[in-house]
């Protein structure tokens, strides 16, 4: 197969694309391309990061990869030659300035490069948390000082929106200003519409005065007092007023009268919504002004500023050319992945570059070109995505499109359940085949309105079969929902990995040594504290160091070596190699919360939560799709683009009811929904193919994301999850773990047994308490119910042996007959609160005897500290004896490996 220079690969998700992506790149760097000279483009920072890592990986262990293969085919090399090659390759591409990076970045770096020719300092800053309430305040200034307060009250009236809510407007207008070209606004009078429409009434009303059979309903109908009253009629969209009580006095001049005012409407509404843009527009100016006012003294920037200024100097500075000459020179390849979220300003700044590159003369004689995506999964529509991009740019490029049809990263019931699901649903969905070998797989679509309950039970499900908490992901609609099932979670002592906990700044560790800087710097004794407390040590005092004097850097290698810190913790060599870009600890300290870098995966560890927005290019073992919890907001745009392909044709003011009299605006309001519903679809599509081999789908009965769908409950394939796992599991598991729930006498039973036995006893015990306590009436039967719900809580902490050895003593237990002797015929009461002398105490067991007497049982797993289990028992019997003034008998009752031993005390 020959190298194709001009090459895209639209397909499905799973398909290889990313997968592909490095391929080509790789084939590139056989080929004997610089990689300097590689511009390879992603939308998230993590995807880029994980292409490097993932060529540096392949590179490496060349000869096992699956990328082997197709790098032979596409580069028609021998495999010899390139295994040879490979060490040369791997060095040189280490050694190289290369350019993998997200399309931001990529225009950052442009625009610095060139940032003088728009005013602006090469040393700007493209993130500040607080750019957004800035912008507002110097917008509202601007907008004062231009004395235009007025038209942005009136617009934020009109809109029914508040005046911030305005500001997202303002700023839709501001990105796609390029967008716009010929369209321009005028402003008019309404009041000629209005008059047309009120003359138009008095005619029909004198048709309804001159009926004689006209009903009161009728006369009430056409009255009207102001053109307001007037529009909001009903019968004012109909084709014909021959219906209804109208039909009694129907004359075709009452249809005149209607056309009449229809027209006035149509031509009052568009008048209203040239204004309105007018006004928008007025306002976009200023608030470019206000942008423009605080890049240039703050030197901050949007990213959606950056596109605007990249493509003011691409585009409209005469020496442009040279400009694109001077920035070609370095680029010969591009490769873009998730092409379908490209925006069209995105494009428009690429497409120069991309032309030159697949016309193949001068410098780009061995250039090449190559996008991947996959339109289904276009889900950015927000953002200035629109899914007509990756065809038209084929077309214009006369770039080859390719597809692949086998899907390598599910088992075969994932995929054919969304096959079944989505064929119908998305247009020219053609279906994927699955790889022989990967011939299992489960999918269950669960319905409970209970939905974070029912989220929990299937990771619990998961992890009691010995799934590993990483290759789980639990997938939402909205952070909110993130954050909400995250709490269940670590409420049942389920560790979690949402998007703030993967910020390396909230690493233990990472936090623990800025506490330490802060102190260094403050010199509040609160930071000391925090220090130790993070590192695990008692408190003590800190020696002080002169943090102007001595490097950034060296402090924080002297903590480490110091207090013996975290030797193997990824996290803190990530933060080593962050805190090279500060210049003294000033800068680290006040700035810190911006370092947008994430901590390191590999130390991660936990359930993995997060939306689907952010699921997008990942993949995980276990994925359950969860419904969003609160009903989604009416997508209620005020503004309608309407595009044909990739040209913005049209701009609309949502307006209610005006559809049925202008057809224009009917069309694009109907062209808008399909959007709508298309994006939505898009997104559940993203959610579905994250799943290699289990997919779970919990719904609500009513207002669910899932009912485009119309998923019907059942499963489909067996649920299995190989063992293997769970070791893994055991060995990254790191902390013990704090304030759980094990049941209710968890927190008491630990406090009672500190320091008596290693963490792991402690939990057993728990376990073991906890088993008996879901043991309804003492019978066998309900053994193996108990053994689950064991399973869920206990299942990631004890190993299987442990959990059979609990269920082998409970077991033995209930057959026991001197323990059955002693609950016998009597009422028997579990896990029995008792406040006694201001404190809380449960009993394990409190059996009261027909004649009253009371008899405590308390379990036990082993037989050390035999006196202070007397002890705890004599108490508990003086309680209950002293409460209810009855007879009472106590008892230790063992349940050890091998036997059970009741004490009595
Ligand atoms: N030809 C192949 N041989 C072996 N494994 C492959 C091949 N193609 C893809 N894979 C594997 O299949 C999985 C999915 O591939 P990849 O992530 O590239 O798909 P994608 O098309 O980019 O998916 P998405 O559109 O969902 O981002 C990955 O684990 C990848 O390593």
């Amino acid at each position: 197969m020959a190298f194709v220079k001009n090459l895209a690969y639209e397909a499905s998700a799973g398909s290889g694309k990313t997968f592909m992506l490095v391929v080509r790149y790789l084939t590139l760097l056989f080929q004997g391309a610089d990689a300097s000279k590689i511009l390879a483009l992603t939308f998230t920072n993590k995807a880029a990061s994980e292409m490097s890592e993932r060529i540096v990986e392949t590179l490496e262990h060349l000869e096992t990869r699956g990328e082997l293969d197709e790098i032979i085919k596409e580069s028609g090399m021998s495999k010899e030659k390139i295994l040879t090659q490979r060490a040369k390759v791997l060095t040189s591409f280490l050694n190289a300035h290369t350019k993998i990076m997200t399309i931001d970045s990529f225009f950052t770096q442009i625009l610095r490069k060139f940032s003088l020719y728009v005013g602006l300092m090469p040393d700007f800053t493209t993130y500040a948390s607080q750019h957004e309430i800035k912008l507002l305040s110097r917008f509202l200034k601007e907008v004062s000082v231009a004395g235009k307060k007025e038209l942005l009250v009136a617009l934020a009236l009109e809109s029914n929106k508040r005046v911030s809510d305005i500001f997202q407007l303002l700023n839709e207008f501001y990105e796609k200003e390029e967008e716009f070209g010929s369209i321009s606004f005028q402003k008019s009078s309404l009041k000629e519409y209005e008059d047309q429409a009120l003359q138009a009434l008095t005619q029909l009303q004198n048709i309804v005065k001159n009926c004689k059979g006209a009903s009161a309903t009728l006369l009430k109908a056409v009255e009207a007092d102001s053109f307001d009253v007037l529009r909001s009629k009903s019968w004012i969209g109909k084709e014909t007023l021959e219906y209804w009580v109208f039909k009694k006095c129907y004359t075709p001049e009452m249809d005149s009268a209607l056309h009449t005012i229809q027209d006035a409407l149509r031509a009052y509404n568009r008048a209203k919504e040239q204004n309105f843009f007018y006004g928008l527009r007025e306002l976009t100016s200023i608030y470019k002004k206000a942008k423009k006012a605080l890049y240039q003294e703050e030197s901050e920037l949007g990213f959606s500023d950056v596109t605007q200024l990249v493509y003011t100097i691409l585009h409209r500075l005469d020496d442009s050319e040279f400009l694109y000459f001077r920035l070609d020179a370095t680029i010969e390849h591009m490769l873009l992945d998730e092409f379908q979220d490209t925006s069209i300003m995105q494009y428009k700044i690429l497409k120069p570059l991309i032309s030159e590159i697949v016309s193949g003369q001068g410098v780009f004689e061995s250039g090449s070109f190559f996008f991947v995506g996959d339109v289904k999964q276009s889900i950015y529509r927000f953002r200035g995505g629109v899914s007509a991009l990756f065809g038209e740019v084929a077309r214009e490029n006369h770039t080859e499109v390719k597809k692949l049809l086998t899907n390598y990263r599910s088992q075969r019931e994932v995929i054919e359940f969304v096959n079944r699901v989505f064929e119908e649903k998305i247009t020219n969905y053609s279906p994927q085949l699955s790889r022989k070998e990967a011939d299992g797989g489960y999918v269950e679509v669960i319905e409970n309105d209970e939905l974070l309950e029912a989220t929990l039970t299937q990771v619990e499900r998961l992890i009691s079969l010995g799934a590993a908490l990483n290759d789980i992901a639990i997938l939402c609609a909205t952070n909110g929902d993130g954050e909400e099932i995250k709490n269940l979670l670590q409420n049942r002592a389920i560790e979690v990995v949402t998007e703030t906990t993967t910020k390396l700044i909230n690493q233990r560790s990472v936090k623990a040594i800025l506490e330490y800087l802060k102190y260094l710097y403050f010199e509040e004794d609160i930071y000391r504290h925090n220090f130790f407390a993070l590192i695990d040590q008692k408190s003590m005092p800190l020696p002080k160091l002169d943090v102007t004097r001595i490097k950034l850097f060296d402090i924080i290698k002297q903590c480490i070596e110091r207090y013996g810190l975290f030797s193997d913790d990824f996290h803190i060599i990530r933060f080593l190699d962050a805190v090279a870009k500060y210049e003294d600890i000033d800068a680290l300290i006040f700035e810190y919360e911006r370092l947008d870098v994430s901590a390191a995966a590999s130390d991660l560890s936990g359930v993995r939560v997060l939306t689907v927005h952010k699921s997008k290019g990942l993949e995980y073992k276990h994925v359950i799709v969860m419904d969003r919890l609160k009903r989604a907001p009416a997508s209620r745009d005020s503004i309608i683009y309407e595009y044909d392909g990739i040209i913005l044709q049209n701009v609309y003011l949502r307006t209610a009811g005006r559809d049925t009299i202008d057809t224009a605006y009917a069309n694009a309001l109907a062209k808008e929904k399909a959007l709508v519903r298309e994006d939505s679809l898009n997104a559940l599509y993203v959610a579905f193919t994250r799943a290699k081999e289990h997919l779970f789908v919990i719904k609500k009965s009513e207002h669910s994301s899932f009912e485009l769908l119309d998923l019907e409950v059942g499963s489909f394939g067996s649920l299995k999850v190989e063992q293997q796992e769970q070791r893994h599991e055991r060995k990254t598991k790191k902390l013990p773990y704090e304030n759980l729930y094990y049941g209710t006498q968890s927190e008491i039973l630990a406090l009672e047994n500190e320091g008596e036995e290693d963490l792991q006893a402690i939990n057993f015990g728990l376990a073991l308490h906890y088993m008996l306590e879901m043991i309804p009436a003492f019978s066998l039967d309900a053994i193996a119910d108990a053994k689950n719900m064991l399973l869920n809580k206990y299942g990631f902490i004890l190993t299987p042996k442990e959990i059979d050895d609990i269920c082998m003593r409970v077991e033995r237990l209930l057959q026991h007959s001197e323990f059955l002797n002693l609950i016998k015929e009597g009422r028997y009461y579990k896990e029995k609160a008792l406040r006694y002398k201001n404190n809380l105490r449960y009993l394990d067991l409190l059996v009261q005897k027909e004649d009253g007497s009371f008899i405590v049982i308390d379990y036990k797993s082993a037989m050390n500290f035999q006196d202070k289990h007397r002890k705890q028992v004599n108490y508990y019997k003086e309680a209950v004896r002293n409460i209810t003034n009855a007879e009472v008998e106590g008892y230790l009752c063992y349940l050890l490996e091998d036997s059970i031993e009741i004490v009595a005390v």
